[in-house]
């Protein structure tokens, strides 16, 4: 592979027929684009497109267009399947990028299913269980910079003709992006709650299979949002954008459907050797005012069986990290996160990552935190397996994105939903304990349906 700051180190091609070459292009930005608008203005490329921003805003990285799947549907090889397939394909890679950011060159955009080993069913036809792609093009606002990645693969006896392949292919860039002109989203017809009583029933059928050994079990439900007329991606994200600033704003596009979300919770953020992740559960709804919000942080702050639901993910969290860092930082208590309709229990974790871990390495030790799987991991998953009537499909699992330098950040993808044509299936799950009360459960699946359903335009 090249060097960074441009001067190319041709790698020697041993092959005796002719491979294929990622060529890979980044250039400065003069003038600033809207993320969104650049979103919007592919719309051409629909089903192949990725939307990414952090809670900061400091990373925003829309992809468009595919220039190489990696896929997998291999279950628990699934994770090792993508890290060959990544590193196989950036040995040879040529990349001309003489800026020093995270996020630009080759990025692998994407996410895993939440369990490989649930049976699926039609609703995430279209989506792997490990399911990224490099793009054509990318767009990636890094602190305040923006920068255009051309990728593009080329035969290796091809080679010479590269820089013009890609000057060819970036005519396809638009010269100017106009601002996207909002279209209403239709009119919801129906909000179906799947199984809702079933649901409750199943709460109360895993409180009593809480014992000795299994702590917690998170359970999922989900509810089907029926429109008039097709959903209008874009006009969701806005909503989103808009809506939950201070979340992990995501799009993945496959064929005619799209997972998208606001998910407050960081799965695992690598830059360099320094790494993030967030113990995030236990939660509590919003205050119509400033005294009574706080009086409701307060009383999360000190219920048990909140507190309980925390303690899990620090726990499993802290010895994961331990393993892998060299040094780990983690507050001996939690912190409230408040989004716009509900309040949580929050401890970040930070490290220094020892040299042979890489982000799909800890992205396969972390997921599932006991936030989204339960404790211990193996008995909660099982559980979940019998008795959910749910295909997760992605939802709360890793989505985001990684650099050929390695760097990178995945969500935990909750408050999120499937669109597809005229309806959407949005999810919501709840941390099982043996404190735990169907109904009250049930209660904050609701709210945690919110971000969704209000950036569909429903309550
Ligand atoms: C499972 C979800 O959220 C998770 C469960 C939480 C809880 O039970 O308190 C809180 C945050 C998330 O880790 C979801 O939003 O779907
Ligand atoms: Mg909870």
């Amino acid at each position: 592979m090249n060097d960074r700051r441009g001067t190319m180190v041709q790698t020697e091609i041993r092959d005796s027929v002719s491979p294929t070459i990622l060529v890979s292009e980044v250039k400065m930005v003069e003038e600033k684009m809207n993320i969104l608008d650049f979103f919007s203005k592919y719309h051409a490329y629909k089903g192949k497109r990725f939307f990414w921003k952090d809670p900061s805003g400091k990373n925003m990285i829309v992809g468009i267009g595919i220039c190489e799947k990696i896929e997998s549907s291999l279950g628990e090889s699934s994770y090792s399947h993508v890290e060959k397939r990544w590193k196989s394909l950036l040995e040879k890679a040529i990349v001309y990028n003489e800026f020093n950011h995270i996020g630009i060159g080759p990025v692998l955009l994407g996410g895993f299913a939440f369990d490989p080993l649930k049976e699926k069913t039609e609703l995430w036809d279209g989506f792997s269980e490990a399911h990224f792609y490099v793009p054509q093009f990318m767009l990636s606002e890094i602190d305040g910079n923006q920068f255009i990645t051309t990728n593009i693969l080329i035969h290796s006896d091809k080679i010479e003709y590269a820089k013009e392949v890609l000057r060819k292919q970036s005519f396809a860039l638009p010269k100017r992006i106009e601002e996207y002109t909002p279209v209403s989203l239709p009119s919801i017809q129906k909000v179906m709650e799947v199984d809702r009583e079933k649901w409750k029933v199943t709460v109360d059928k895993v409180i009593r299979k809480l014992d000795g050994n299994l702590k917690k079990v998170v359970l999922a439900r989900a509810s089907k949002v029926n429109f008039t007329k097709d959903i209008v991606t874009e006009s969701v994200l806005r909503n989103l954008i808009q809506q939950q600033s201070n979340g992990y704003i995501f799009a993945l596009e496959a064929h005619d459907k799209c997972f998208t979300g606001a998910s407050p919770e960081r799965l695992v953020k690598k830059a360099g050797d320094t790494v993030f992740s967030t113990c995030l559960a236990g939660s509590i709804s919003r205050g119509n005012n400033e005294v009574e919000d706080s009086a409701l942080a307060e009383e999360l702050l000190s219920d048990s069986k909140n507190r309980e639901e925390h303690n899990y993910v620090v726990k499993m969290i802290k010895n994961a990290m331990e393993e892998v860092c060299t040094t780990v930082e983690i507050p001996a208590n939690p912190q409230i996160m408040k989004m716009r309709d509900i309040q949580h229990l929050y401890t970040p974790v930070s490290g220094k990552v020892k040299e042979t871990e890489s982000l799909i390495s800890l992205i396969r030790l972390l997921h599932p935190t006991p936030a989204l799987g339960g404790f211990p991991r193996d008995e909660a998953l099982e559980v979940i397996r019998e008795v959910e009537g749910l295909d997760r499909g992605l939802y709360g699992a890793p989505i985001g994105w990684l650099d050929y330098e390695g760097n990178g950040e995945f969500a935990v993808s909750i408050r999120s939903g499937l669109l597809h044509g005229n309806s959407a299936t949005i999810f919501a799950g709840c941390g099982i304990v043996a404190d735990s009360d169907p109904e009250l459960e049930y209660t904050e699946t609701a709210i945690k349906f919110k971000p969704m359903l209000t950036a569909l335009g429903g309550k």
